[in-house]
């Protein structure tokens, strides 16, 4: 089972270790702190907090990250820097599950938010689940009831699930998952002058998919995991339809209004909505194993 402080005997310095590499890692790439929150939710949704995310396609496995749903996920080669430190200390010890778990959290401290105490003890799957991505996690433009059920399915309640969208205060979304909005008439929950800035962003209604072109998830912090993500919302500047709907479904709008109005409130249960994430199906025992490089499972 989970333990605080699992590796106290194996690895005693893993989680500082960890937590080391992480803020190096944000000083030279700010963005790799962010990536590790999305990490974490694609990673646990997907059956469990077992690492499935982080395989790569080869030798008869398929990736979770060639999913459309994975689309703009990034800085996965700096899972291995992480990895790489903790195997120069402890060989074969710290699973990649834990790492998704604890960079996530040393992550979401870089970014101004919370520091959660997060038990560790994850072991990594030995497959990677990409057939099971589309019906595991929602896609931005899915209804609120969708949604809802989602992480209902994994034991978050309606407030835990508005705080842990939270996340979408940092970060950025690449155009081809707005233009919907925008073309050929403009989302009438989306406010117009907030529109006509996001056509300045995504000038074409079909952008090349691989052209870099974005917007902050929120333009006022957007390096800062904050409650603006609500006061944004209740101005109509929810970026995706999933954002916005969270302002106009009656259950879920009283925490946006109750989190865009107290900061410490919503510090509070994005933490216990991200620890409950973290803490989804877990591999222990004899499952799954530890693997010795992140992208693979370990060769027989
Ligand atoms: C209904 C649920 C969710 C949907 C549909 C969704 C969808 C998306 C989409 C479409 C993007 C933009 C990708 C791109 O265009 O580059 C995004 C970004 C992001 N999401 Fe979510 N998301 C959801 C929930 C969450 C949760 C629960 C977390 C973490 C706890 C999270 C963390 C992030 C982060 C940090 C980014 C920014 C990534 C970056 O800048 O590299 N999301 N999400
Ligand atoms: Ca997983
Ligand atoms: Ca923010």
């Amino acid at each position: 089972d989970l333990l605080l402080n699992y590796y106290s005997e194996s690895c005693p310095n893993a989680e500082d270790i960890i937590r080391q590499e992480v803020t190096d890692l944000y000083n030279k790439h700010g963005n790799t702190a962010v990536s590790w929150v999305r990490n974490l939710f694609h990673d646990c949704m997907v059956k469990s907090c077992d690492a499935s995310l982080l395989l790569e396609t080869v030798n008869g496995i398929e990736s979770e990250q060639a999913s459309e749903r994975s689309f703009g996920m990034r800085n996965f080669k700096y899972v291995s820097t992480i990895k790489e430190a903790l195997e120069k200390e402890c060989p074969l010890t710290v699973s990649c599950a834990d790492i998704v778990a604890l960079s996530a959290r040393d992550g979401i401290v870089m970014l101004g938010g919370q520091r959660i105490e997060m038990k560790t003890g994850r072991r990594d799957s030995k497959e990677s689940y990409a057939n099971f991505v589309e019906e595991s996690l929602p896609n931005h433009n899915d209804s609120i009831t969708l949604v809802l059920s989602r992480f209902q399915s994994i034991g978050l309640d309606v407030e835990g699930i508005v705080a842990l969208l939270g996340a979408h205060s940092v970060g950025r979304t690449h155009c081809t998952n707005l233009v919907q909005r925008l073309y050929p008439t403009v989302d009438p929950t989306l406010d117009p002058q907030y529109a006509e800035y996001l056509k300045g962003r995504c000038p074409t209604p079909n952008p090349d998919p691989k052209a870099v072109l974005y917007a902050r998830n929120d333009r006022e912090t957007p390096m800062i995991l904050d409650n603006m993500y609500y006061k944004n919302l209740l101005s109509h500047k929810g970026l995706l339809i999933v954002d916005q709907q969270l302002a106009s479904d009656p259950t879920t709008y009283p925490y946006v209004k109750k989190f865009a109005t107290d900061n410490g409130y919503f510090q509070d249960q994005f933490a216990k909505a991200v620890l409950l994430l973290s803490e989804n199906n877990p591999l222990t025992r004899d499952d799954g194993e530890i693997r010795k490089d992140c992208r693979y499972v370990n060769s027989i």
